[in-house]
């Protein structure tokens, strides 16, 4: 049986870790899918390339109240998508083949793999390995819900919709968190009549709740959104799927040419028969990792979506980070930060969050403050004539530093980034807003003048 001194699993984040100061190392790295994993191949990078797209789609439509009479002619499909594709695809074959070819200390097994006893790894090829040190970086995978019949009545997933042949007129999406969002977004701007089923009674519920009503309040203005509703069946009539679905008004079906399953990811702890070598799980099937990333077992760490409470490539690259620095510094091991995580959603408009929502400072009993500011209230949202967005943060009343906020309106993946910067690194609110100039007149005012109406003591 082969010996490593080291093995990774999983080609996400986990491929990272392997730089030219491991070179003394003898590596494995254990691959089940395509190499590079969820954020490259049907993640973050070829959804935001999508999401831009649509933005561009989007823009005559939203011109109209500025005064400009502008018209989308069509959209080229196999043409985004094969662009889109055409660079992602190549780089993943690239990161693969350096890996596999070009790194003298690094074998590549192209297999599942499942440990068969302590730290003793079947790779899926036929070949079982032992090793000293295991990284587990294997992710996590779309649930599929229990809704009757749907595996036969075909659906997809977005490991799978970014590649459809051809655009459909209607899409059904069923789920109202991150990935149903962006993609209701997406392909709404390129034309498609989009129903999206949510069980609650808002969309996105996890933000704060002003920030969930005034979304959900806004998609509803333009996408078929259907509330308190339960699928519970799914059928195949020709090239039509219908969902039938349970909702306040009784039983009712809706039809259309695909399906979108989005209903959140769950960790890969299940192909990995992880009770054969000794690692912990949490309830919900996360490995238990402390703060350095080690597992309940001796020489195992694990970092990403496979152990991370959140499902964020910032924090995969962060805890890769992490582990990479206590793989190569065992006396001197550093922790993981998890204190201020940020997260934005990509849909129209977007969102972005970070710290508490204003109902978790409440649960937890926090003495806290909140001002909001509308875009329309700044410079630059006149120039936008934006109606609907705003800032909204949370702060200490005594000592004026930041417990959270939330953006929903343009660019707030980048307006909220100064946020995170002040929490992170302990800057109050006034310090903040006055120690510093505000380019004038940019987005960012629009943090500026939230912070300077924080009624703090
Ligand atoms: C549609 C979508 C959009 C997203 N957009 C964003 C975004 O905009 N911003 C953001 O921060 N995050 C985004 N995310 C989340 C982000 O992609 C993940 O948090 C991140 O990729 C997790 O990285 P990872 O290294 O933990 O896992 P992964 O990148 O999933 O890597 C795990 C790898 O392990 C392999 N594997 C699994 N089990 C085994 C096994 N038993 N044997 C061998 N190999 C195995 C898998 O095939 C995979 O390649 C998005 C996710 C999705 C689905
Ligand atoms: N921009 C980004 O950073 C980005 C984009 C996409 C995905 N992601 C990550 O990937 C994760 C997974 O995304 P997601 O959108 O699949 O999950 P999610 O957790 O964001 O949302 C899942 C939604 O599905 C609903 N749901 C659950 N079961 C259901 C059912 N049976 N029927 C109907 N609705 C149901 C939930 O109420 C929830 O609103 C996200 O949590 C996020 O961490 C991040």
């Amino acid at each position: 049986m082969r010996h490593f001194d080291l093995v990774i699993i999983g080609t996400g984040s986990g491929n990272s870790i392997p730089d030219e100061r491991f070179a003394h190392l003898n590596i494995a790295i254990v691959e089940k899918g395509v190499f590079g994993g969820t954020c490259l191949n049907v993640g973050c990078i070829p959804t935001k390339m999508f999401v831009h797209t649509a933005d561009q789609a989007a823009a005559p439509a939203n011109a109209k109240k500025l005064g400009v009479d502008a018209h989308l002619d069509g959209v080229r499909w196999p043409e985004i998508r094969d662009r889109i594709f055409g660079r992602i695809d190549p780089i993943s074959e690239g990161g693969r083949r350096w890996r596999a070819q070009d790194n003298a200390n690094v074998t590549v097994y192209e297999g599942t793999a499942r440990f068969v006893g302590p730290k003793t790894l079947d790779t899926g090829t036929g070949e079982t390995i032992t090793a000293d040190r295991f990284v587990i970086a294997a992710g996590s995978r779309p649930v599929i819900p229990e809704v009757a019949d749907i595996e036969e009545a075909g659906f997809h997933t977005s490991d799978t919709i970014m590649r459809l042949e051809r655009l459909p007129q209607k899409m059904i999406i069923l789920g109202s968190g991150f990935v149903a969002t962006e993609f209701a977004h997406v392909f709404a701007s390129f034309g498609v009549e989009v129903t999206l089923i949510a069980r609650g009674d808002v969309l996105l519920r996890a933000e704060d709740a002003e920030i969930a009503e005034r979304f959900t309040e806004i998609a509803k203005s333009k996408w078929d959104v259907r509330l308190h509703r339960k699928a519970v069946r799914a059928e195949r009539t020709g090239d039509k799927i219908r969902l039938h679905l349970e909702g306040p008004d009784g039983a009712e079906v809706v039809e259309a040419d695909e399906l979108l399953v989005a209903v959140g990811r769950k960790p890969n702890t299940d192909l990995l028969d992880l009770g054969k070598t000794g690692v912990a799980l949490h309830a919900d099937g996360r490995i238990e990792v402390d703060e350095f990333q080690r597992t309940s077992e001796e020489g195992i760490f694990a970092m990403g979506d496979i152990s991370s409470e959140y499902q964020l490539k910032h924090v995969a690259n962060h805890e890769a980070r992490v582990v990479q620095h206590n793989l190569l510094h065992p006396e001197d091991m550093r922790k993981s930060d998890h204190r201020y995580v940020p997260a934005a959603v990509f849909s129209s408009p977007q969102i972005a969050s970070v710290g508490l929502t204003e109902e978790q400072a409440r649960a937890k009993g926090i003495r806290y403050v909140t001002a909001s500011q509308a875009y329309a209230s700044i410079a630059y949202g006149w120039a936008m004539e934006d109606t609907t967005g705003f800032t909204k943060i949370i702060a200490d009343p005594e000592t004026g530093l930041l417990l959270g906020a939330h953006i929903i309106g343009p660019q707030a993946s980048s307006v909220i980034q100064p946020i995170v910067q002040a929490m992170s690194f302990g800057l109050d609110a006034r310090s903040m807003a006055r120690g510093q100039y505000w380019i004038h007149p940019a987005m960012p005012e629009i943090v500026e003048n939230a912070l300077l109406s924080l009624p703090l003591d």
